[in-house]
């Protein structure tokens, strides 16, 4: 991967998102890195950093072997139509993050023969603790290594069938703002309680990132974890059923239907 040259196409939230998470990884050479956007004024503080910024898709497309599409899905074909002239379908990749665009639209406008990819990572790619899960047709080993080479980079990466790319959308890409909202009703509550908004959110981030990470490195199931914390005839369960009498569970369950069934639509 350190060797391969990507293009960024359409570079918004997730891919400058994406472009600070590469620029930390020990070794990524910013010079192989180019980036567009239609305004790219925003983008111009990559320039110094030796990332090429402009809103040429084909010059940027041209010399790249893998080209990630960052625009929004409705631009999906529209891009395509625009750099399919100037592509090596022997040579280049094509990945996109666009939501809800099957590996079959984009054929529609790419040569049969050519590594059509999907991947789906979420904005935490900036810190490079992105889940990215990937989906493909027609690469060979070395292309998927590039890919899950890339993507591992700025977080981890898991392969997935196509047709769980719209739940992985909703599960790892929306998830990371329904935990948000989530924290940031915590912190709420936390300044009703007593604390400064500061720190009640000093408390629950790190509050949060222990819970996440206590699952992580121990490998239990969360319930497991609340089973600790639970003392009997204690503050804890008194809370946890407070908030499902007023359907916690239920209304998580029913956004992420709600997301799923929008993406479907
Ligand atoms: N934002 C997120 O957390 C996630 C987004 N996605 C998907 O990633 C894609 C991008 O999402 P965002 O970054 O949120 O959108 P965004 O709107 O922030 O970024 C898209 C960028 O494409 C640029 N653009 C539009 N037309 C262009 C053109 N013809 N040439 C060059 N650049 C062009 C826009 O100026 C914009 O900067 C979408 O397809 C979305 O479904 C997937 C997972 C997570
Ligand atoms: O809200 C959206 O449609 C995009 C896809 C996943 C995250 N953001």
């Amino acid at each position: 991967m350190k060797d391969l040259k990507i293009a960024i196409i359409g570079c918004g939230n997730l891919g400058l998102s994406i472009v600070n998470g590469l620029l930390d990884t020990t070794g990524f050479k910013a010079q192989s890195l180019s980036v567009t956007k239609r305004h790219p004024e925003s983008l111009f503080h990559l320039e110094p950093l030796g990332v090429t910024v402009t809103s040429d898709n084909i010059s940027a497309s041209k010399d790249a072997d893998l080209i990630v599409l960052g625009v929004k899905p409705y631009n999906v074909p529209h891009i395509l139509k625009e750099i399919s002239p100037v592509l090596s379908p022997d040579k280049q990749t094509i990945i996109s993050l666009a939501t809800g665009v099957t590996l079959e639209d984009m054929y529609k406008h790419l040569p049969a023969e050519m590594a059509v990819f999907r991947a789906m990572p979420n904005i935490a790619a900036d810190i490079q603790e992105s889940i990215t899960c990937i989906c493909g047709k027609n690469g060979d080993a070395s292309v998927e290594a590039s890919i899950k080479e890339l993507f591992n980079s700025i977080g981890i990466s898991i392969v997935i069938e196509e047709h769980l790319m719209e739940a992985a959308t909703v599960l790892g890409a929306c998830g990371i703002a329904y935990v948000l909202r989530f924290m940031r009703a915590m912190t709420q509550g936390g300044i009703q309680i007593g604390f400064d908004a500061h720190t009640a959110n000093t408390i629950v981030n790190q509050t949060v990132k222990g819970a996440a990470e206590l699952i992580i490195k121990k490998g239990i199931h969360p319930e497991a974890a609340i089973d600790k914390v639970t003392t009997p005839k204690g503050c804890t369960i008194v809370g946890l059923n407070e908030m499902e009498h007023h359907g916690f569970s239920a209304a998580m369950v029913k956004g992420v239907l709600a997301s799923y069934e929008k993406i479907e639509k």
